[in-house]
């Protein structure tokens, strides 16, 4: 919790709510406003921020991915697995750990792969997800949708692989509020209806943990 706690504090963050009100007046984002910039690219122009927004996502993200792998039996027969806006690489190298015969990927932003540390077992790459993303079987995206408005989500190359995973925060809508660009957290019903406008027949759910879910979306 500490490094949440020290990345919502965090100058550059806290900024963010002295615009609040213009934005309701004149409309736009706080973080834009704020900083000039979206959050992500922001990152790659703060190194510290960078570090900052970075650790905050390992470390829940070494919560979550224990009890992933306790609860959820998706990952038996994947080959290749691509995590795509991975941070770090926590997960997929817990993955690739307890499952030593998938091949794992970690593709984010350039300046986000740069603070990944070399794993012989594990392919980090950098690039933009609305452009390309490298081919698997399976794509997982943790924290990912919630940052983006539907057109954004479906644009997304991954749409066309065969698997997605995604997990589901409800808590969480001020801070998209603030920081994101368009974000906002879903419902069930909502990620079911992306899902099928990006052309997935079937969704699956399985819950892992305070108040998270692995949501399975497969053509
Ligand atoms: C909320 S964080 C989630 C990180 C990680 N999945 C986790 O939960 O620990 C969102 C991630 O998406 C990445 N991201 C944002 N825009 C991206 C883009 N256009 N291409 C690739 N990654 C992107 C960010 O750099 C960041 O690491």
């Amino acid at each position: 919790m500490a490094p949440m706690l020290l990345m919502v504090q965090d100058k550059v963050l806290m900024d963010c709510w002295y615009h609040l009100k213009d934005v309701m007046v004149d409309g736009g984002l706080p973080f834009n406003k704020a900083h000039g910039t979206s959050l992500f690219e922001y990152q790659g122009k703060d190194a510290h921020f960078n570090s900052v927004f970075n650790k905050n996502m390992k470390d829940h993200t070494t919560i979550i991915i224990k009890k992933l792998l306790e609860f959820y039996r998706g990952f038996d027969g994947v080959n290749t697995i691509v995590d795509v806006g991975g941070g770090v690489s926590t997960m997929i190298h817990a993955i690739t750990s307890t499952y030593p015969c998938i091949r794992g990927i970690t593709f984010d932003l350039p300046h986000v792969i740069s603070e990944v540390l070399p794993s012989p077992h594990v392919q980090h790459i950098g690039g933009d997800m609305f452009k390309k993303v490298p081919p698997g079987d399976t794509i997982l995206m943790k924290w990912i949708l919630h940052d983006w408005n539907d057109e954004h989500c479906m644009i997304l190359p991954v749409t066309s692989e065969a698997k997605l995973a995604e997990q589901v925060v409800l808590n969480v809508d001020m801070i998209m509020l603030t920081h994101s660009h368009s974000g906002k957290e879903r419902y069930l019903n909502e990620f079911e209806q992306l899902a099928m406008g990006a052309g997935f027949k079937c969704v699956k759910t399985t819950y892992i943990y305070a108040g998270s879910w692995a949501i399975e979306f497969t053509k």
